[in-house]
């Protein structure tokens, strides 16, 4: 399958007061087009640093970024982001803040196709009847559920999302899960998650990277069998259980909690399709 997203050996460092702060250090990842990556790793491994790499609104100090066979060398408005906290602007109604991508990017719809495609998701995601409304006017989920509509808008080639489902309680959360899936469904989107939630992220993905300690490299990668459409249940199911203390373990490792190499019986096997990458 195509590459659409196309990390080689990335290395980027920040300047500080107290010098350089290597952050990615020889960083590979690659996502098929219709993928979906969660990237977990310990706190200031560098994950918010990766969006902004394949953004384009930062560029490595080393290494690669290619978007759809381009090399992403300054910002790309075929991609899409929401975060934990979505910046909407008070003075416009919902639907108006899900058409700023389209005025942004200089849409070839006119006025009327793209006031129907925001209609349009943010039916997809259960906020019919809320066009009209003022973002105070919502609640923090259905607030989060417009962001992903303005970030879907433009029909972007690849949907970044920064813990955009962190700050929500758990109802709300699962709830937004189901909404990624159903959305998934109908307007396929080549995805990167960053998220500190392992369950969302084996709920969400199909191929977890866990990152390690900064200055961050892929540690290990642990694809999530396709066993059709997911639902909560999923999450318990011995499978996932299995998933999940793999995924725990291997974040202990990244934080240096754990042995990079555990005895044979502390750490079930990885489930079929999974694969270790550079052991930490
Ligand atoms: N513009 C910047 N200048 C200097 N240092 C920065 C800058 N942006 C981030 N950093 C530092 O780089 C490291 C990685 O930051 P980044 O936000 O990418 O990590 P993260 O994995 O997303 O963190 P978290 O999990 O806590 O959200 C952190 O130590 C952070 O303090």
């Amino acid at each position: 399958m195509d590459k659409l997203i196309d990390i080689k050996n990335v290395r980027h460092a920040y300047q500080t007061q107290d010098g350089r702060l290597p952050v990615l250090d020889g960083l590979d990842i690659s996502v098929p087009e219709g993928g979906f990556v969660a990237v977990v790793g310990p706190s200031g491994c560098g994950k918010s640093t990766l969006t902004k790499l394949i953004a384009g609104l930062m560029k490595p100090d080393e290494g690669e970024v290619w978007l759809h066979g381009k090399r992403v060398t300054s910002p790309r408005s075929t991609v899409g982001m929401a975060f934990q906290n979505p910046v909407m602007l008070e003075w416009r109604t919902i639907l108006k803040n899900v058409m700023l991508p389209l005025e942004i990017v200089a849409s070839k719809m006119s006025r009327r196709e793209q006031e129907e495609r925001a209609r349009y998701l943010l039916a997809l995601v259960g906020l019919e009847g809320f066009e009209d409304k003022r973002p105070s006017e919502l609640s923090g989920g259905m607030r989060q559920r417009a962001s992903l509509c303005r970030a879907l808008v433009h029909q972007p080639d690849v949907l970044i999302l920064d813990e955009p489902f962190g700050a929500l309680d758990a109802f709300t959360r699962e709830d937004l899960w189901q909404t990624m899936h159903q959305v998934k469904a109908k307007e396929p989107f080549t995805c990167v998650l960053i998220t500190h939630d392992l369950r969302e992220s084996i709920f969400l993905a199909d191929q977890v990277v866990v990152l390690s300690q900064r200055p961050a490299r892929t540690q290990y990668v642990l694809d999530v069998p396709d066993t059709g459409p997911r639902d909560l249940d999923h999450l318990y199911t011995p499978e996932a259980a299995e998933m999940l203390n793999i995924l725990r373990h291997q974040i202990e490792v990244a934080q240096g909690r754990a042995p990079a190499q555990p005895e044979a019986d502390e750490v079930p096997e990885p489930p079929p399709g999974s694969t270790a990458q550079g052991m930490v």
